[in-house]
């Protein structure tokens, strides 16, 4: 079948933006859809623009304009799926990737042409899909996938650069018995309010996890033992105010659910295990104390 149509009919309709520069990157050709993405009128820049200006930046530029003549990477003249942003008339930034090739003449770079492929709706995606993967579906807060990771990264800071980094381990006591008593929906309405207790009381470089069932993790980056053990508190006392079967509850019901906090510090030389084991011990202390309290690791102690 012979398709009855020209190249410029050709570029016009194509999906992807297209975008041609002469020698010097001003603005040759800018198709339909490199004005719905970058939200400029064609009139406005064939022959005014230069592509730099698109770019985050002027070295940005120029290493797309060095990969495209490198040898070893997508052969000389060509760019070929290069993953970068481009900037829109609003100056917003818009992920993009670049296939071009070099327009040559007499062995002379005479400009070049480039398709930017619209990546905004699959980085959406893969944010979203990471987001899926470091979160804990019923409470909110991060897995315990993420809490490992996070907790060794931060001990790499503290080693490199100083500074605190405390954590608190809190167990539910009781949760059992809501399972048993009121069903299982109503314990995981409880996990729910606790992932919301735990987010409205943390600054934004504290982090929360949950670690278990029924167990959880604060990360407190530059905290002192002191201070986290002040948070731990609050935090029992904000979950005993907000839940209705806790202690301080009016509730009729017969089940009753705490909480036990243990707090730890981290010590420069000391394992990752270790130092979340500390946190675990100083929990356990606090069940072993009846529980709805807080306490803290002491080395002498365990
Ligand atoms: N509703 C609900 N229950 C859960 C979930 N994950 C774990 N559990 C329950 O949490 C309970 C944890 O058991 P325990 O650690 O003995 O609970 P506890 O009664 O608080 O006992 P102590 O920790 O010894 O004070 C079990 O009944 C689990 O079935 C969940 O996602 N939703």
């Amino acid at each position: 079948m012979h398709l009855n149509i020209n190249q410029a009919e050709l570029i016009s309709i194509c999906p992807d933006p297209v975008i041609a520069v002469s020698r010097r990157g001003i603005v040759s050709v800018f198709n339909r859809s490199a004005e719905s993405l970058l939200g400029y009128d064609a009139e406005a820049v064939i022959g005014k623009m230069n592509i730099r200006q698109i770019y985050p930046s002027h070295l940005e530029a120029r290493k797309i304009m060095r990969l495209m003549m490198d040898e070893q990477m997508y052969g000389v003249g060509r760019i070929e799926g290069y993953e970068t942003y481009v900037l829109n008339s609003r100056r917003e930034r818009v992920p993009i990737r670049l296939s071009a090739a070099a327009l040559m003449a007499n062995g002379q770079y005479r400009g070049s042409v480039g398709f930017f492929h619209d990546m905004t709706r699959q980085k959406a995606l893969e944010t979203s899909l990471l987001k899926q993967s470091i979160t804990d579906d019923l409470s909110g807060l991060f897995n315990q996938r993420h809490f490992y990771v996070q907790v060794a990264s931060e001990m790499m800071r503290v080693k490199r650069y100083g500074g605190g980094l405390s954590l608190i381990c809190i167990d539910l006591d009781g949760f059992k018995q809501v399972n048993d008593t009121l069903g299982h929906l109503e314990g995981d309405q409880i996990i729910r309010q606790i992932g919301r207790v735990l987010r409205d009381g943390l600054r934004d470089s504290d982090q929360a996890f949950r670690y278990g069932g029924d167990e959880f993790m604060l990360m407190l980056p530059n905290t002192s033992m002191e201070d986290a053990c002040n948070l731990a508190s609050r935090v029992r006392s904000l979950f005993n105010l907000e839940c209705s079967y806790s202690p301080d509850a009016l509730s009729h019901a017969d089940v009753k659910v705490s909480m036990s906090l243990g707090v730890a510090a981290c010590t420069e030389a000391e394992p990752v295990d270790y130092f979340i084991q500390k946190a675990d011990m100083a929990m356990y202390s606090a069940k072993q104390a009846g529980g709805n309290c807080v306490k803290r690791f002491a080395e002498d102690k365990h």
